[in-house]
């Protein structure tokens, strides 16, 4: 594992700079199909889950996360290794999205994305990331992510933590 300790400098999250790790969903650029005769546009497969592992199935949660408070110590990353995990923010604010490359099976240093209110993620099969970071207030997602048999999540403690000094670049 990294050192740790070393400042994390925030991002804007980009499906480029955020490919490594997994799917930036957003409507702009999304396939447009017009549907309920011409009432209603539908942004057609933002990104597809992984979730079939071990028998797995995809489920819908909401979750409501309490605002992060800056400067945030990165104490701790984690991974789902049977499933990938979405989260579309329907709050209508801005969010932090933070992952990490693997390192032989640990979470090397992370890198921190601010989300806009009109970006979703969907964080890739065992990719290491921070559990969800809602900014400003407490914010609602809507979570895809894995429901069925085995272990789905496994945590690892940095040595050193990182520090997210201010939650924008
Ligand atoms: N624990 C849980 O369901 N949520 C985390 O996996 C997360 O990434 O927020
Ligand atoms: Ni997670």
């Amino acid at each position: 594992m990294p050192a740790g300790g070393e400042p994390v400098t925030v991002e804007w999250l980009t499906a480029e700079a955020f490919a490594p790790f997994g799917t930036v969903m957003m409507l702009d650029g999304a396939e447009r199909r017009l549907i309920n005769e011409g009432t209603t546009e539908r942004f057609h497969a933002l990104a597809t889950t992984d979730v079939e592992a071990e028998g797995g199935r995809t489920i819908l949660s909401v979750f409501r996360g309490r605002a992060r408070a800056f400067p945030y110590a990165v104490t701790m990353m984690e991974r789902h290794p049977l499933g990938s995990q979405a989260f579309w923010p329907l709050s209508g604010r801005r969010w932090l999205v933070v992952v990490a490359p693997d390192e032989e099976g640990a979470p090397g240093a992370p890198r921190a994305f601010l989300a806009s209110a009109e970006q979703g993620v969907q964080v890739a099969r065992g990719v290491w990331h921070h559990p969800l970071m809602a900014l400003d207030e407490t914010s609602d997602f809507l979570v895809a992510d894995r429901e069925g048999l085995g272990d789905n999540l496994v945590e690892r403690t940095y040595d050193v933590p990182y520090v997210i000094d201010k939650p924008t670049p």
